[in-house]
């Protein structure tokens, strides 16, 4: 079985007091320590019961690609338990960890740094632990004693169980801010659990640290829990730069993925992210990767398609998304754009039936 040694030589985040060279990135110019926004620049807060969701989520799509929610029916103390039990996942020794770090041979599953970290010469500082479906062979391997795992898979499982509810709502939302069927949102549901736990410990020189890259998620939604200040935004086609999205309390982040960005033919845009680190705070997230079922192929919805308005995009199944992911990082969605020439015959050949 390959150790964390061998995938990622170990280094030990808590006795470091400089960062070493290959931690170290260029300066980053917009983190927050020396950043101050007005606080209307801020992804939206909406309130899911809210007479007017449909128009909020619409709106915040078009102008943010992500925006928070209030009102979305996890229950705190699930919140509270989800991130202590993740806590108590990180501040296991190394040793233990070696033991669910993640192999390319099995799958994902397990601790190392974020997949994508291989498209970059410096080094993330943050370990992370990705959970596809139970959780229960790694963390029994963590927690041999046969006690320890049941609190961390019973939490796991529970918020899995709360995030399929609440997505299954939000995409219904999103079906319907885009005018489409809501019926159809429950084609998407019932996709493969990923769950990623992400640490950011402290850090000696955060202005000099990225604590995961800017990137966008290969899923339809992403949903992030996170209660310090860390992940920062790019809105879309302004020249605003990065926008820190400071915690709400109680409320749950929602991004956009880049296959809603195809269901919805580009009109809703996948939003780049990232996350920062702090020097004195050590931060923690979680997030749901919300994906359709294997089999279900993501297409640009008829709806959206027309004969002034082409498929941008061709189908996929979210196996070979991720595929394209892992081997071309932020190229994977223009692979599979289609080309302009193919377009403007699409246009021709309709302009021509019509
Ligand atoms: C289903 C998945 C999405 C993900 C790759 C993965 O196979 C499991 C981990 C996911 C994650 C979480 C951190 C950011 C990200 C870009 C990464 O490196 O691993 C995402 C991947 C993704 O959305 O493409
Ligand atoms: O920790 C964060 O704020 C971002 C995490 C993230 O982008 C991810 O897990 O995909
Ligand atoms: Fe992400």
């Amino acid at each position: 079985m390959p150790s964390l040694k061998d995938t990622h030589p170990h280094f030990d985040f808590f006795s470091a007091d400089s960062l070493p060279d290959s931690y170290t990135w260029p300066p980053l110019d917009d983190h927050p320590s020396s950043v101050h926004r007005s606080d209307g620049h801020h992804p939206p807060v909406i309130d899911l019961d809210s007479p007017d969701a449909v128009d909020l989520v619409r709106r915040a799509c078009l102008d943010w690609g992500a925006f928070h929610v209030t009102n979305h029916g996890v229950p705190t103390e699930l919140l509270h338990r989800v991130e202590s039990q993740t806590r108590r996942l990180f501040s296991l020794p190394t040793h233990l960890k070696n033991l669910a770090a993640r192999s390319p041979d099995v799958g994902v599953s397990g601790f190392g740094p974020a997949p994508i970290s291989r498209f970059f010469d410096k080094r993330f500082w943050s370990e992370g632990f990705t959970i596809i479906g139970s959780p229960f062979e790694h963390a029994l391997r963590l927690w041999p004693d046969g006690l320890g795992h049941v609190p961390f898979c019973d939490a796991m499982r529970e918020y899995e169980e709360a995030m399929e509810g609440f997505t299954g709502r939000l995409m219904r939302l999103a079906f319907a801010s885009l005018g489409l069927d809501e019926s159809v949102a429950s084609e998407f549901r019932g996709g493969p659990t990923v769950i990623q736990l992400n640490s950011y410990p402290p850090c000696p020189d955060p202005g000099r640290a990225m604590g995961l890259a800017a990137h966008t998620d290969s899923t339809l939604l992403t949903v992030l829990h996170q209660t310090a200040t860390g992940l920062q935004v790019l809105r879309r086609g302004g020249s605003t730069g990065w926008t820190t999205v400071r915690p709400v309390p109680g409320a749950l982040v929602v991004h956009i993925g880049d296959l809603l960005h195809v269901l919805s033919n580009g009109r809703y845009q996948s939003v780049v992210h990232r996350a920062v680190v702090d020097r004195a705070r050590h931060r923690y997230s979680v997030a749901y990767l919300c994906g359709p079922p294997a089999h279900v192929k993501v297409s640009p919805s008829p709806t959206l398609v027309g004969p002034d308005r082409a498929p941008a995009y061709r189908a996929v199944v979210w196996g070979e998304y991720l595929g394209l992911k892992a081997k071309l990082f932020d190229r994977a969605l223009t692979s599979i754009s289609v080309p302009c020439d193919v377009l403007s015959i699409a246009c021709f050949a309709s302009e021509v039936v019509h």
